[in-house]
């Protein structure tokens, strides 16, 4: 299994994006987490399709776009075109999830599939045939530098065990509060893919980056 930091650009510094992102990828980030907010499915508004045009210019990095978005399929063609190799919607804002899946496989990239906190793990199950990932939420979405909610890792203990009782390779994303100090754990409880924002950029985003990368040795 591949183990993989994913930064989140909405903690960078987007008067300095370009070098905050080309540092994370120094610091060996295989994946740039963009978190695509819509003021409806969440009450915030972030960044959306020109912004992700102009970042899939400056780096090679897997562009993993969590959408959380009202209905995402009215926009799952046009952040594969700006660039995104990585799709992820929430399964509360899809009116049709299977269908929403398919439309990303058929534009021949990967899709992932999120659950909110209060959502059972159990309501992900009839969809693992359709995913390369599933996230699993650790925090409310909306926003960063929130605490990580220690009842995920029952979460993610579920999910993985679901996973391997359905014989498919998937991966299983973690996203909020990911820090260095509970990475273990949660790669422990069976997550291979770290979304962390605030944990990684701010002052010496190469060695924030790297840290996460060291502790990966020991699961690879
Ligand atoms: O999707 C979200 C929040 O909704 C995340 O990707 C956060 O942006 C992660 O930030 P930290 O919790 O690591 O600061
Ligand atoms: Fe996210």
């Amino acid at each position: 299994m591949k183990y993989v930091i994913a930064p989140s650009i909405l903690s960078a510094d987007f008067t300095q994006l370009g070098k905050d992102i080309k540092e994370t990828e120094e610091g060996g980030a295989a994946y740039l987490h963009f978190d695509v907010m819509d003021g409806m499915f969440v009450p915030n508004i972030s960044f959306g399709i020109p912004v992700m045009k102009s970042i899939r210019k400056a780096t090679h990095q897997v562009m993993d776009a969590h959408l959380m978005v009202q209905d995402p399929i009215r926009y799952v063609k046009a952040f594969k075109e700006a660039g995104a190799d990585l799709i992820t919607v929430h399964l509360e804002a899809c009116p049709d999830v299977r269908k929403t899946l398919t439309e990303i496989k058929d534009l021949g990239i990967m899709a992932g599939l999120s659950i909110c906190p209060e959502t059972p793990v159990e309501e992900i199950r009839e969809y693992l045939e359709y995913v390369d990932m599933i996230l699993i939420m650790s925090v409310h979405p909306g926003a960063g530098g929130q605490k990580f909610m220690e009842e995920s890792l029952d979460r993610i203990r579920e999910t993985r065990k679901m996973i391997e009782e359905s014989g498919k390779e998937i991966d299983i994303q973690v996203d909020g509060g990911v820090k260095l100090e509970n990475a273990r754990k949660i790669l422990d409880a069976g997550a291979n893919i770290l979304v962390a924002g605030s944990a990684v950029f701010g002052d010496n985003i190469v060695e924030n980056t790297r840290k996460f990368v060291e502790i990966f040795r020991d699961y690879e």
